[in-house]
């Protein structure tokens, strides 16, 4: 019978014989991860379970980034959890120093490889995609049982054919691309499904583009996002792993719940209007909203490639004065890379402010949350009501260009009007 990318791994991953959208099975994890909000509330329920020892502590990753460094003795207490749990069962524990926001240090070090399954104690476990893994974001019992018994139970998902033709326009990134598809299936329209991506617009992804559109899968409601691994993916993964992986795709022939293809020419920059990341618009219909903060970070879009995008335009500018532009490195390699390239001393000098790697202000956590009334442009992920501090404060989705070029301008603005040229 022929299958989707997203069918073939979890038929690689479990005990029956073959499989179909809707059926159950029990699913194998090559990687479980938690982090410092999700781990200590797996390991109550692990205790509830009466269970002592985890299945393979090779295959268990800690990270600490919600709320690291800890802002407060309660958020200390649960790194502090975290990583006595972790020396513990002889799991490797990211904390501070080491590492940064989940996702972004396990795909930098070499943990996920294409075909892979993830179990992890977050819902942008779909990121992982970027690589062909599958990754799931599971529930903190879901997550107990995964340290236990190394499985979980799956509903196979259905997979919606995501298409992208053309070429990319100026000023648009992997941010815009998974906006254009929101925008074209909703936030509900991936319920129950994977969004797999392809086409010579996916194909022409770097990984940096790649997470950030495999990072948003999940706010269509789907139950992760796959690019199939092709060369782009082996440059990046040569020298960065050991690990064994073979490419997959779908069979030409398998069936698909839905088609949907997005030319790219026709993409302008997008813009997620509070408080869904579904009110997607073009920049320029946003243009003119005075703005009281920047936000350049997250396990979206926290990359180099961000970094560099807001600093090609930040060149020979200022940020505005009535703006906190807050930018913030996914981990320590990308902050070092940063530091190396001179981009961190530039946004210092341009007035920007510059945090450790942290998941931070991203979920409203700390290092820039919003007061009532604030206006924000965020690089994130999410702009629920609430999300990044007050529930009377507004948060706006957008690429590193467009958000850099508000910081400049004090509000939302069409990114080729403060740039000194055109990106290549
Ligand atoms: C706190 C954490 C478990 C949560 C998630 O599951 O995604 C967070 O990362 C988020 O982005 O809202
Ligand atoms: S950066 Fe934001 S979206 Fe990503 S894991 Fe952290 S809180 Fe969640």
């Amino acid at each position: 019978m022929p299958h989707t990318l997203a069918e073939k791994i979890l038929l690689a991953h479990s005990d029956v014989a073959d499989l179909a959208p809707g059926d159950i099975v029990m699913v194998r994890c090559d990687l479980v991860m938690a982090n410092d909000v999700s781990g200590p509330v797996a390991f109550r329920m692990m205790e509830k379970m009466g269970a002592s020892t985890v299945f393979d502590p090779t295959k268990i990753v800690m990270a600490a980034d919600h709320f690291a460094p800890a802002k407060d003795a309660r958020s200390a207490d649960l790194q502090r959890q975290l990583k006595e749990w972790s020396d513990r069962h002889g799991v490797t524990y990211y904390g501070q120093g080491r590492g940064g926001i989940e996702h972004t240090v396990l795909v930098e070090d070499g943990w996920i490889v294409p075909g892979t399954v993830i179990a992890g104690g977050d819902s942008h476990t779909c990121t992982y995609g970027a690589l062909g893994a599958f990754g799931s974001g599971l529930g903190s019992t879901d997550i107990a049982a995964c340290l236990v018994f190394g499985s979980f139970w799956q509903t196979v998902p259905a997979t919606i054919e995501v298409t992208f033709t053309g070429a990319k326009r100026p000023f648009v990134t992997g941010k815009d691309l998974i906006l254009a598809v929101i925008d074209a299936i909703g936030v509900g329209g991936g319920t129950n499904t994977v969004l797999e991506f392809v086409g010579p617009g996916a194909a022409a992804l770097t990984i940096d583009e790649r997470l950030a559109v495999a990072n948003m899968a999940v706010e269509a409601g789907a139950e992760t996002g796959l690019f199939p691994a092709d060369e782009v993916t082996a440059a990046y993964l040569a020298g960065r792993t050991d690990r064994p992986w073979q490419p997959e795709r779908s069979d030409p022939d398998a069936s698909f719940a839905r088609r949907v293809r997005i030319d790219l020419d026709g993409v302008p920059p997008l813009i997620a209007l509070p408080h869904s990341p579904g009110n997607v618009v073009p920049v320029a219909e946003a243009a003119g909203r005075k703005i009281d903060q920047v936000y350049i970070g997250n396990c979206a879009n926290g990359t180099m490639t961000d970094l560099r995008q807001a600093a090609s335009i930040l060149a020979g500018n200022r940020v505005h004065p009535d703006v906190r532009a807050i930018i913030v490195p996914a981990s320590q390699k990308v902050y070092r890379e940063a530091l190396a390239e001179g981009l961190i001393d530039q946004f210092v000098a341009a007035g920007a402010i510059v945090s450790t790697p942290t998941c931070g202000a991203c979920f409203g956590g700390h290092m820039g949350v919003l007061a009532a009334g604030e206006r924000a442009v965020a690089t994130t992920n999410r702009n629920f009501k609430g999300r990044m501090g007050s529930a009377d404060a507004e948060v706006y989705l957008a690429n590193a260009y467009v958000a850099a070029a508000a910081a400049v301008a004090g509000e939302i603005i069409d990114p080729s009007a403060v740039a000194e040229g055109v990106p290549a």
